[in-house]
């Protein structure tokens, strides 16, 4: 439908053939109650008494500031309206099992990026929505690929839902005033090839060889095999990493390295890493470890990390390919490659 639709109109259009469509279309409005919440929170700041301070950990050994404490049961009070069947969270250390009759199961990061509230820097909500199987407990062992939908919002200068019901992408703006997500843009597509990278390059010494090669690659610019001169950004919150490559393509790197804890990155395979990879696949960009699609992978335990490599196709691409080509540090020299097309290796 045209732009200007609300959201609360998007989901109550969405196909009901299904009988989890109902279920998902209560979770998503219940995810843009909570970010309209959230995002007041935000936007106030200290004033809202949101210090950025914290003092316990969260099972991945983060510390949990104030706001990713208050933005989990903003999104927990909000979903009690709802019947799901199985909660993860990434503030809690187990799976929690809500109303075991529940058709759908929610994974999620209540902020994301939250380092940057202090700040005043863009930090987000991610949100996956997936079909509960006939025990819940195993809601949460199950691909990517079967996502019934997902989305995250970025609490920036605007506050934005991003959102797939498997059927392409489109993006909600909060009017703050009157309380509601209206849709503005529809069915996004990210550009296969643009020349833009995001990493966090203060790891270079301990990344694999390929990452140091791509990225080199990319420095190399106009004289490289790249043809092409690279921009680079890190925000260090990836939900706005994963917004700007939506709107003008590039990609994000976040891989396994050899730091310790690190040797599978830094990102959630199921409230991180699946959810952004089904928005980057249905917007026309890929997702993948370099070795392995994301959405292949099946999570083992609640908050299992995954190596994450996202956004346009091309870049992605290559990506896997020279992951798939272990002599592909001899094929980059030039000049016997110099004529080889944008990205291609
Ligand atoms: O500080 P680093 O290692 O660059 O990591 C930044 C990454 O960590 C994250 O903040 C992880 O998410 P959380 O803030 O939810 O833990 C991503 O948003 C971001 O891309
Ligand atoms: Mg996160
Ligand atoms: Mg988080």
């Amino acid at each position: 439908m045209a732009q200007g639709q609300t959201l609360h109109q998007h989901l109550t259009g969405f196909a009901a053939t299904d009988p989890a469509h109902g279920p998902v279309a209560d979770v998503v409005a219940a995810f843009a109650i909570a970010a309209t919440e959230i995002s007041e929170l935000i936007s106030g700041g200290l004033l809202s008494g949101i210090t950025g301070e914290g003092q316990t950990r969260n099972s991945d050994g983060d510390v949990q500031k104030d706001l990713d404490i208050k933005a989990d049961q903003i999104i927990r009070a909000a979903l009690a309206g709802t019947s799901v069947a199985a909660l993860a969270s990434e503030e809690a250390e187990e799976i929690e099992i809500c109303d075991p009759a529940g058709a759908v199961s929610v994974a999620f990061d209540p902020l994301d990026g939250s380092s940057n509230i202090n700040t005043n820097m863009s930090v987000g909500t991610i949100f996956s929505i997936v079909r509960t199987p006939s025990h819940a407990r195993a809601a949460f062992t199950q691909p990517g690929s079967a996502q019934l939908a997902a989305g995250f919002v970025v609490y920036g200068p605007q506050t934005s839902l991003v959102l797939t019901l498997g059927d392409g992408v489109d993006v909600f703006t909060l009017d703050r005033k009157a309380k509601v997500f209206q849709k503005v843009r529809s069915r996004v597509q990210i550009p296969a090839q643009t020349p833009e990278y995001a990493i966090n390059a203060s790891n270079r010494r301990f990344w694999d060889p390929l990452i140091v090669a791509f990225i080199e690659d990319c420095l190399a610019g106009k004289d490289g095999v790249m043809q092409a001169d690279f921009n680079m950004r890190w925000i260090g919150s990836m939900v706005a990493e994963a917004y700007r490559i939506l709107v003008r393509g590039g990609i994000f790197l976040y891989p396994g390295d050899t730091r310790e804890g690190y040797g599978e990155g830094r990102l959630r395979l199921l409230y991180e890493a699946h959810p952004i990879a089904f928005i980057m696949e249905q917007a026309g960009g890929g997702a993948t470890t370099g070795r392995q699609r994301i959405l292949d992978i099946t999570a083992n335990t609640p908050h299992q990390r995954v190596p994450l490599i996202m956004g346009s196709i091309d870049s992605v691409r290559r990506i896997e390919r020279m992951h798939g080509s272990p002599d592909i540090k001899f094929e980059r020299n030039p000049p016997l490659f110099a004529t080889r097309g944008l990205f291609r290796i």
